[in-house]
């Protein structure tokens, strides 16, 4: 479980506000957003300004809300551009960003951006696409943040921990919203599987 750092507590440590970014990854179903709400919601009690934001193409469950397939919800923004997070972040202490696969690579200079002015930036997202492939800005994220956490689903096929999102239908496009309908979460070795039935 992921424990909030404490900072600036430490004597001779730098008192000002400290920001920083944590990355929550893994396949669907694994429990990111889940795990997004449980931290933004724990900031809540503890009385931080708190500002959600979702890409605005994203709306499986709810055009506003950001809901986990387990229908936990909190209130969020919808956003069409990363950039737009700067001009509606100000003056607040932790921003939330789920589904961050969804924007473009100017997500990573925004979460660094409102880290450096001191806001702690938690970002949720999709690691891998439906074809194992990286997706959008995740990578870089990973790489800038202070704290990654990778959660795993269980696949479906065999009950081993599960990594990947399966893809049950033909469609080629790298977005396809979507649930059970369209996707399954799976180990590697029934990912693989998966894969080469397709190609057959
Ligand atoms: N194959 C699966 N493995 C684990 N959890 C699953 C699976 N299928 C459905 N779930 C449900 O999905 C919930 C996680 O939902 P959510 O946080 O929205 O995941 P994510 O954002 O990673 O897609 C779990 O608590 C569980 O109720
Ligand atoms: C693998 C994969 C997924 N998507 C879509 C499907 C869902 O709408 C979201 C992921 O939601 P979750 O909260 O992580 O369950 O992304 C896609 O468009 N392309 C893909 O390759
Ligand atoms: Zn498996």
């Amino acid at each position: 479980m992921f424990i909030e750092p404490r900072v600036g507590t430490r004597p001779g440590s730098n008192s000002a506000r400290r920001g920083w970014i944590e990355v929550v990854c893994g396949s669907m179903f694994s429990g990111k957003t889940e795990e997004l709400i449980r931290r933004l919601k724990r900031a809540e009690i503890a009385r931080q300004r708190v500002e959600i934001f979702k890409p605005a193409l994203d709306t499986r469950y709810h055009a506003e809300d950001v809901v986990s397939h387990n229908q936990n919800s909190i209130r969020s923004t919808p956003v069409p551009v990363a950039q737009e997070i700067l001009l509606l972040a100000t003056s607040c202490d932790v921003v939330g960003i789920d589904e961050a696969q969804f924007f473009d690579e100017s997500l990573v200079e925004v979460c660094v951006q409102l880290a450096n002015g001191g806001t702690r930036v938690i970002v949720a997202g999709l690691d891998m696409d439906f074809q194992g492939q990286p997706f959008g800005p995740m990578p870089a994220l990973m790489a800038v943040a202070e704290f990654v956490t990778k959660v795993h689903a269980i696949c479906v096929r065999c009950g081993e921990l599960a990594s990947y999102s399966f893809r049950v239908t033909a469609a080629e496009d790298k977005i396809l919203l979507g649930e059970t309908d369209a996707y399954e979460a799976r180990c590697r070795v029934c990912f693989q599987e998966g894969l080469r039935q397709k190609a057959k």
